[in-house]
């Protein structure tokens, strides 16, 4: 197990590891400090204008310069790379390799060797792009299969130059990895949509296949990221396409400072042990120094789920097993706001503003943009604004709903029959309420680009997300940023992460509850200003004052310390006792108080030991046969106190140790349950 080979290499750290550590902490400390009072004292693009972004997201050039050709070959020492100057110092601006899925640009085969590449600047890439403390550069699949060497390496070189370094995956790992393992299986159960039912048996020959596909992805990750990996480098992992990786990196080199990020709920730990693999994908998680999630809630789930299925200990910190601590927090991600808010004063996002006054003028605008997800719960939003329009005969013709969908995962059957669905639920609203003139639903089956989604989000007047689940929802924040001037209204579904951070400005709803959303529509679109003035300065202030930024410097700092508080606390551990000096002093002796652990210390080791409160789990367990006459011998010495200390249910412990204690026990049970 890694954690195990983790924690016994990490006894023997070398002292100067742990000092070097630290001075690194304190480097950054200092430069975190410097920074915050000489904002622009940077040498690296630090004093940018956020026009220059945008141009520089247009010409694909906004991850920053390219990686150098030894860089590509493998480990190699760049002088000088990634240096800054503060207060005099120079200071080396520490490394932080990305992985994702998905690059953040998509590729296009132009010809044998050459090809084009388009930035998707989707929640992650804007989080990082304003990010200074670190130099990041991304691993992950381009989303295209390339089977030739010639193809392969002209790719190569040409992601180096936004610094990005592909993962080259077959046709058939991304069918059954990709599509199968990750948005068939793992998305739909961490959103409790359940598992699909052919599934449902952990003997299906599909599911296996399609798990080993998943181990096998993410150790072609591992491999990627092991040959670009250098020492003081921190590797970010993110999302559930990615849960094995943080065991196989540890697995290559347990000194690796690893944090895996989860962008989706982690379910209740109910919902996570109907998964036929639930146990390997906690604990390959576990391996990862630092854990990360949107929500407390979600991390209080993940945490649960690694006591009830694996038996390790939940702490305050995160989850701790046999001494190796796994820290457990929440960073809830932001946008990158300014962009949004400055975009609004270019031209072309005016003249897009002024288009879509002139055509909706006289018109409410209400506004829903999602990818076309299960999750979005779009249909249920449609069926919400027909019942409106049923319920509110005045307001036909005076008010209209824009929503894109946005196509995803488009080889998945679920998301074509989704499509289908919707495409018939449009049409049978917009024959029913619509005119010769118009309709009261415009659906759009594809993307807007950032332009036209700004424009759409500053002339809106409600925005209407209603996932059933969503692990944030960017959009929501994104909508916000642009409504300084109109303060519109967030309908705001209570499943969405978002509705813990911007809760007390939307109106939050059920969006199960057709009614309930309908009746939002009608209370939104009558709001008084005042009203809306206050929702939107609440959300207005949390949107610009937890950034993207911020969060990923947040959650980079936070897997840096915690790695140093690791090393430090594993010092503090007493060292085992010698087993000759030990039985010497217990010979010696002539009143011996013996405390023993139960489970997997008494009882025979279970795949699965319930803990705390489980106790259906728990009475599977049963004394070790050969622990049986030891234990009898030590009950009959009358030297001897034993103490079974157990977190276990007190019934527990008497069953297990039934026999024991009718005949000799002559002890103590402690059930600290
Ligand atoms: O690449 P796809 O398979 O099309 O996946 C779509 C996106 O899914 C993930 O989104 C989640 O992350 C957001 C940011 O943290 C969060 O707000 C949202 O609730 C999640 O659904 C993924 O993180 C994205 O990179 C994908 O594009
Ligand atoms: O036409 C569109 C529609 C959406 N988006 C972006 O897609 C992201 C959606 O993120 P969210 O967290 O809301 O949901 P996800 O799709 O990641 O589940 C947001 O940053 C949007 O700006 C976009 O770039 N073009």
């Amino acid at each position: 197990m890694p954690g195990n080979s983790y924690n016994s290499n990490s006894s023997n750290i070398p002292p100067d590891r742990v000092t070097r550590l630290v001075r690194e902490k304190i480097e950054r400390d200092l430069r975190k400090s410097s920074r915050a009072s000489h904002p622009n004292d940077v040498t690296d693009n630090g004093g940018r204008e956020v026009f220059e972004d945008e141009q520089r997201l247009r010409d694909g050039d906004n991850l920053g310069p390219s990686i150098v050709d030894e860089d590509l070959e493998g480990p190699a020492s760049t002088p000088n790379e990634g240096c800054e100057r503060l207060d005099g110092r120079t200071f080396s601006r520490q490394r932080l390799l990305v992985v994702a899925n998905r690059l953040p640009v998509s590729a296009i085969r132009r010809g044998e060797d050459s090809w084009s590449l388009e930035i998707s600047a989707g929640g992650l890439v804007s989080a990082l792009l304003g990010v200074k403390e670190f130099e990041a550069r991304w691993i992950g699949w381009a989303g295209v299969n390339v089977p030739d060497e010639i193809g392969q390496k002209a790719l190569t070189k040409a992601l180096a130059e936004k610094r990005c370094i592909p993962v080259f995956l077959d046709e058939d790992i991304v069918h059954q990895y990709y599509n199968g393992y990750c948005n068939n299986i793992l998305w739909p159960l961490f959103h409790y949509l359940g598992l699909p039912q052919e599934d449902r048996l952990a003997t299906t020959r599909s599911f296996q296949s399609q798990f080993a596909a998943y181990i096998k992805a993410n150790q072609m990750f591992a491999d990627v990221v092991n040959k670009h990996y250098k020492d003081g480098d921190v590797v970010w992992c993110h999302d559930y396409h990615l849960m094995f990786l943080p065991k196989c990196l540890k697995e290559y080199n347990s000194d690796m400072k690893v944090g895996w990020f989860l962008h989706t709920p982690f379910p209740s730990s109910e919902i996570h042990r109907t998964l036929p693999s639930r146990s390997d994908l906690l604990r390959a998680v576990l391996a990862a120094d630092l854990v990360g999630f949107h929500t407390y809630d979600y991390a209080r789930h993940f945490v649960s789920a690694c006591t009830r299925i694996l038996g390790f200990e939940g702490t305050p910190e995160g989850v701790e097993d046999q001494g190796r601590l796994t820290r457990v927090a929440a960073f809830p991600i932001g946008i990158d706001s300014e962009r949004f808010i400055r975009a609004l004063e270019i031209h072309p996002v005016q003249v897009h503003i002024k288009e879509l006054q002139e055509t909706f003028a006289g018109r409410k605008v209400m506004l829903g943009v999602d990818r076309l997800d299960m999750i979005k719960g779009i249909p249920q939003k449609l069926l919400a604004f027909e019942k409106f329009l049923e319920e509110n005969s005045d307001w036909r013709g005076k008010v209209v709903l824009l929503q894109i969908a946005v196509p995803t995962r488009t080889d998945v059957p679920e998301y074509q029959r989704l499509t289908s669905q919707v495409h018939e639920i449009v049409g049978r609203i917009n024959g029913r309420f619509g005119t010769l003139t118009a309709v009261p639903i415009h659906h759009l089956d594809r993307s807007l680009d950032f332009p036209a989604l700004c424009a759409l989000y500053a002339v809106t007047d409600v925005a209407l997300v209603t996932s059933l689940r969503d692990g944030m929802n960017l959009v929501s924040y994104e909508f916000v940023a642009c409504q300084d001037l109109k303060k519109g209204v967030l309908i705001l579904s209570e499943f969405a992460g978002a509705a813990q951070s911007l809760g007390a400005g939307a109106i939050l709803v059920n969006p199960w509850n057709i009614t309930e959303v309908a009746n939002a529509i009608a209370r939104a679109l009558n709001m008084s200003p005042e009203e809306r003035e206050k929702r939107h300065w609440h959300n207005f202030t949390h949107v610009t004052t937890h950034t993207a930024q911020e969060w990923a410097e947040t959650f980079v700092s936070e897997l840096n310390d915690t790695v140093v508080e690791a090393q430090l606390r594993i010092k503090q551990v007493p060292p085992s006792l010698r087993e000759a000096d030990s039985i010497e002093r217990y010979l010696r002796s002539n009143n011996r108080l013996l405390i023993l652990g139960f489970n997997a210390t008494l009882t025979e080791p279970v795949d699965t030991p319930g803990r705390r409160g489980d106790q259906i789990r728990e009475m599977e367990l049963k004394l070790h046969p050969d622990l049986k006459q030891p234990l009898n011998a030590l009950c009959h010495d009358p030297k001897t106190t034993i103490v079974v200390l157990s977190g276990s249910d007190r019934n527990v412990l008497d069953k297990v140790l039934d026999l024991v204690l009718f005949i000799f026990f002559s002890g103590l049970l402690i059930s600290t349950s």
